[in-house]
């Protein structure tokens, strides 16, 4: 049941064509016209060419299947990778199963089911302020894809179970669909539905389940028949149980993340915008995010962590919280990894099925390579590696970033737009990460370590311990101050303190006699190392 749709883009004409399969719709997009040659329909074997007349985007060029059979090869992997019929829900997570134009992949449903009830009326409060999402309707969800990369100003509107028809909204009719649906600014063709009580907002990473269960999450996992089984069904459950489930299922906590949902502009900062964080540390993580300048309120903080011993904190701050990694991702845009080391490749390979290509992943972990954050997300994703450290927390910190392969200008400048509040940060080359770590991220307990040293030392000539501390903080913050307005060289403004045969230099002769260059330098070197190193463990 194809439907071919014309209409025109820019004083150009283009051809869309719908797909309809059982219950399913498949709408190829405008803007790869080469993936509108199809002449295959859902539930009846392909045409013969069927495959080869997809020659496009390469995802669907070289499939063999037919509609309603197995999908064998690489189509089923752009459209179905995990092993699912057409006629059946696809299994396991969609974005994982969709990523073939790089639209489809922030939908979490499944073929055949309603699409999870969090996504519609999210994105299309959204829907206004960007000019090229479509909206994807399933059943009686609507879902809006984001494409960014895909210039597509218009919004095609359908409803899964029904042919896919199609509403195409030129740009110049964006403003108008405002008042179509005064709460949500949806499209008044986009359906109003209630949220089924038994979808689940977002898929779980529960994959265990035998072929014909219907797989209530609650059985998920209980049954040891249905641990591992490759055809599992269970992507629908209730809300709600998604945490106690992926606890049981993934014993590893989360990560960190950040979704934006709403932005004005490439790089631009709203109020608008909402982050969700996945295994965030207490405190660093919560001031990167929200108290920079007010830029990310707190209640468009998500965080997400196993237990709730940072997670506290961060409610007290106004964030909002939930033990489910999958909830973050599905529910942002920005997504910050911030799990230890040696728990990230666990939570990225949970959360891998739900990024997708709109998602901005940024890592703040320590010796995790941007290589090895690609190699373990999907190939589309935009990834950026961070290292912050502790003073971000009082808008006194330094930070370095570097990007990978597809993350672009704006996402480095909104990067640096969103923590510049935090103190320093720059675009460096990735190499200099690891020793930013051994200079900076770890390097402001070296100065603590100093700070101890200098008060005690006081301490022990009679000064009492608070004054001590304060007097000796204050001295390391005025040190720093002048070495940033003056741009002198150390070497210079300690040689300026050194009155001849006075006390300084009596002083750094005991240092010097101590070696604390030295021992100073060979910190750094081995924090860097442990950092490189890391990345091997
Ligand atoms: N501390 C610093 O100054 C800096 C730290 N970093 C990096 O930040 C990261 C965290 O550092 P650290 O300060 O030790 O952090 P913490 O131990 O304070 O916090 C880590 C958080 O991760 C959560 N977590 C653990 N496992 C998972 C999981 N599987 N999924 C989601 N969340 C999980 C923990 O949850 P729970 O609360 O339940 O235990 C905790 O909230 C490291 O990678 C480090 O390299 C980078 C720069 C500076
Ligand atoms: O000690 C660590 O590994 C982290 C990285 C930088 C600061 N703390």
């Amino acid at each position: 049941m194809g439907t071919v749709l014309v209409w025109r883009l820019s004083g150009v004409l283009w051809r869309g064509e719908a797909w309809g399969h059982g219950d399913s719709a498949v709408w190829m997009l405008p803007a790869l016209p080469s993936l509108l040659s199809s002449e295959g329909t859902w539930g009846q074997s392909c045409l013969d060419p069927f495959p080869k007349s997809q020659p496009a985007p390469g995802s669907l060029s070289s499939s063999a299947g037919t509609w309603g059979q197995p999908c064998p090869g690489p189509f089923p992997r752009s459209l179905c990778s995990i092993g699912g019929t057409w006629e059946q829900p696809c299994l396991g997570l969609s974005p994982r199963c969709q990523p073939f134009p790089g639209i489809l992949s922030c939908a979490g449903g499944t073929w055949g089911q309603p699409f999870p009830a969090a996504l519609p009326r999210r994105p299309c409060s959204s829907l206004v302020s960007l000019s090229h999402r479509l909206v994807w309707g399933h059943g009686d969800s609507p879902v809006l894809s984001q494409s960014p990369r895909v210039p597509v100003p218009q919004i095609s509107v359908g409803t899964w179970g029904q042919p896919f028809s199609a509403l195409l909204l030129s740009p110049g009719s964006l403003p108008s669909m405002r008042s179509l649906s005064p709460r949500s600014h949806c499209p008044a063709s986009l359906p109003d539905i209630p949220v089924p009580q038994t979808v689940r907002a977002w898929p779980c990473s529960c994959s265990p389940c035998v072929p014909d269960c219907p797989c209530p999450i609650a059985q998920c996992g209980d049954s040891p028949a249905h641990q591992g089984h490759p055809h599992c069904h269970c992507s629908l459950t209730q809300v709600g149980a998604c945490a106690s489930h992926t606890s049981r299922i993934h014993p590893q906590p989360p990560l960190l993340h950040v979704p934006l949902w709403d932005r004005d502009g490439i790089g631009g900062i709203t109020s608008q915008w909402k982050w969700g964080c996945v295994g965030p540390p207490w405190p660093l993580t919560p001031f990167i995010l929200c108290v920079p300048q007010g830029k990310v309120p707190a209640s468009n903080i998500l965080a997400s962590a196993p237990s709730d011993k940072n997670l506290d904190a961060w409610r007290e701050l106004g964030c909002r919280t939930t033990h489910c990694n999958l909830e973050v991702v599905h529910r942002s845009t920005l997504v910050f990894l911030a799990t230890k080391p040696h728990i990230l490749p666990g939570v990225l390979e949970e959360i891998r099925p739900a990024v997708g290509s709109h998602h901005i992943v940024v890592s703040l972990v320590a010796g995790v390579t941007i290589q090895t954050l690609q190699r373990l997300l999907p190939p589309w994703t935009k990834v950026l590696r961070i290292m912050p450290n502790l003073p971000c927390v009082v808008q006194a910190g330094a930070m370095v970033f570097s990007r990978g392969n597809n993350a672009g200008d704006e996402e480095a400048a909104l990067l640096k737009s969103l923590l510049s509040s935090c103190g320093l940060c720059e675009e460096v080359p990735e190499s200099y990460i690891d020793i930013h770590t051994g200079l900076s991220g770890s390097g402001v307990a070296y100065v603590y370590l100093f700070a101890e040293a200098l008060a005690e030392g006081a301490v022990k000539m009679g000064m009492p311990g608070a004054l001590a501390s304060r007097i000796a903080a204050q001295t390391l913050l005025g040190a720093a101050k002048m070495l940033l307005e003056t741009g002198e060289h150390p070497a210079k403004l300690r040689g300026d303190v050194c009155t001849p045969g006075g006390t300084t230099i009596y002083a750094l002769h005991q240092l010097e006699k101590g070696a604390l260059r030295a021992t100073v330098m060979d910190a750094v070197e081995a924090a860097t190392n442990r950092a490189c190193d890391m990345a091997k463990d």
